[in-house]
């Protein structure tokens, strides 16, 4: 049974859509939800799961100290779901092609610093993009740069706002994410 940890910065979903999927599974477990926000209401869909929860400042993760805690738990795999901090390459090292981050649009476009939430969904819109989707990659050291295990993709027209974009890209995520990941343990 591969043990996974989740990184999540914010609200949760797709974390929460994951540990229902592993629930039921008898190829993982989530064994650990960690974020860099105190205040994050990942944290409290953790514990609907009684999954425990870590969170650490950025500090802190530049300092190893994530990473000596993923090692305490004997982590397989770390997905990152909404983590809005760049990676340590230490960290990517210790984890070779067993970090996984989903992106909500279809890389390579609109990856990048600066390009995370809703700034990437007022982009398409801003272009008069008439798709987006998302992109599930391996974690390198670079934002948005690694290789691509999965995409699909959403029609977007002239009458959706970042918003609308958002919830279509948010059903994409909530229906793949999850398996995909169980694919590849
Ligand atoms: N080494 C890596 N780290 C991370 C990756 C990655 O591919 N390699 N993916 C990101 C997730 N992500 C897009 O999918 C992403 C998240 C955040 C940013 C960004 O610009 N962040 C801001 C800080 C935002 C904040 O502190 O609230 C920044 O760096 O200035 C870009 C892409 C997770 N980590
Ligand atoms: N570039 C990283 C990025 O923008 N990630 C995005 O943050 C959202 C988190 O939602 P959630 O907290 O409800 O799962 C998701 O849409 C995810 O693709």
């Amino acid at each position: 049974m591969k043990r996974l940890a989740i990184l999540a910065s914010g609200s949760g979903s797709n974390a929460e859509k994951i540990m229902e999927q592993f629930q039921k599974s008898t190829k993982g477990k989530v064994v650990l939800i960690a974020s860099n926000k105190s205040e994050a209401f990942v944290l409290e869909r953790a514990k609907k799961f009684d999954v425990p929860t870590f969170t650490f400042s950025k500090k802190e993760m530049e300092a190893g100290v994530l990473l000596k805690k993923l090692q305490e738990e004997q982590i397989d795999w770390v997905i990152l779901a909404g983590f809005l901090l760049k990676i340590p390459d230490e960290l990517i090292r210790a984890f070779p092609e067993r970090m996984v981050n989903i992106h909500p649009a279809l890389l390579p476009n609109y990856g990048g610093k600066g390009m995370y939430g809703m700034h990437v969904h007022e982009a398409v819109k801003a272009n008069g993009d008439q798709q987006t989707g998302i992109t599930i990659h391996l974690v390198n050291e670079h934002y948005d740069e690694g290789k691509i295990i999965f995409q699909a993709a959403t029609p977007v027209s002239k009458e959706d706002s970042p918003e609308t974009i958002a919830q279509k890209v948010h059903a994409l995520e909530h229906r793949y994410f999850p398996e995909v990941i169980e694919s590849l343990l």
